[in-house]
């Protein structure tokens, strides 16, 4: 059994702080937030999941004195040329309003056919030890479906409930949070960083 390690999960987003707990804490991993060190939220300015993901781990890093992980992630259609890709969460324009940024989705694929509405979850993580961390582990993860017409089910959080898994028969939204965790691009990111810690 592995001595308990801090970190602070650079998140403000409930669905991946669960998400993270569930999947970090029975391997010994404390977790704290940026809200529990009073850190806000930094400005995603970069062009890519992965700079974006560099900013917020950094300043959480900055703002704690201890290791970071941060996660940016979103959604991208093919129909709509990888849109919302970086912008997933501000998509409708309102940071986070998950009910108003899948309205704005299904509105923008009112008239592309079953067949065509392809997408990707994309999820970049960084892990850094210390804010001038010279070499931040940074992995990612994808995860194939296709985006329904019409919300189906309760569970996970964003945009889950229009995500369709096609090998489950099953919305995103439907999924037991274990099996969301075990197959998710979320849950592929972090399996490729806990074996890239362990090098
Ligand atoms: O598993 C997922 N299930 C559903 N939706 C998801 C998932 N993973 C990412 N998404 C969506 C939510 C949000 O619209 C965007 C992430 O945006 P992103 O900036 O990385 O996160 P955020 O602003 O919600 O929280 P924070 O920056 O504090 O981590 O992609
Ligand atoms: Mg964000």
């Amino acid at each position: 059994m592995s001595a308990t390690r801090s970190l602070v999960v650079a998140s403000n987003n409930a669905g991946k702080l669960r998400e993270f707990r569930a999947l970090l804490e029975p391997l010994a991993w404390e977790l704290t937030t940026q809200a529990d060190h009073g850190i806000s939220a930094v400005e995603e300015t970069g062009l890519t999941f992965v700079e974006n993901a560099l900013l917020k781990a950094r300043a959480a890093c900055l703002g704690s004195g201890l290791p970071a992980l941060a996660d940016d992630s979103g959604l991208a259609v093919t129909a709509l040329g990888g849109a919302p890709g970086i912008y997933s969460a501000r998509y409708s324009g309102a940071q986070g309003d998950d009910r108003a940024n899948n309205e704005k989705l299904l509105e923008a694929l009112a008239d592309v056919p079953e067949g065509q509405r392809g997408a990707h979850y994309h999820c970049v993580l960084v892990y850094m030890r210390h804010a001038e961390d010279p070499v931040p582990i940074i992995v990612q993860g994808s995860w194939p479906g296709e985006i329904l017409s019409l919300p189906r089910g309760e569970g996970g959080f964003g945009y889950d409930p229009l995500f369709w898994v096609p090998e489950q028969g099953l919305s995103v939204a439907e999924l037991s949070s274990e099996l969301k965790n075990r197959i998710s691009h979320r849950g592929r990111a972090l399996a490729a960083l806990l074996e890239q810690m362990e090098r």
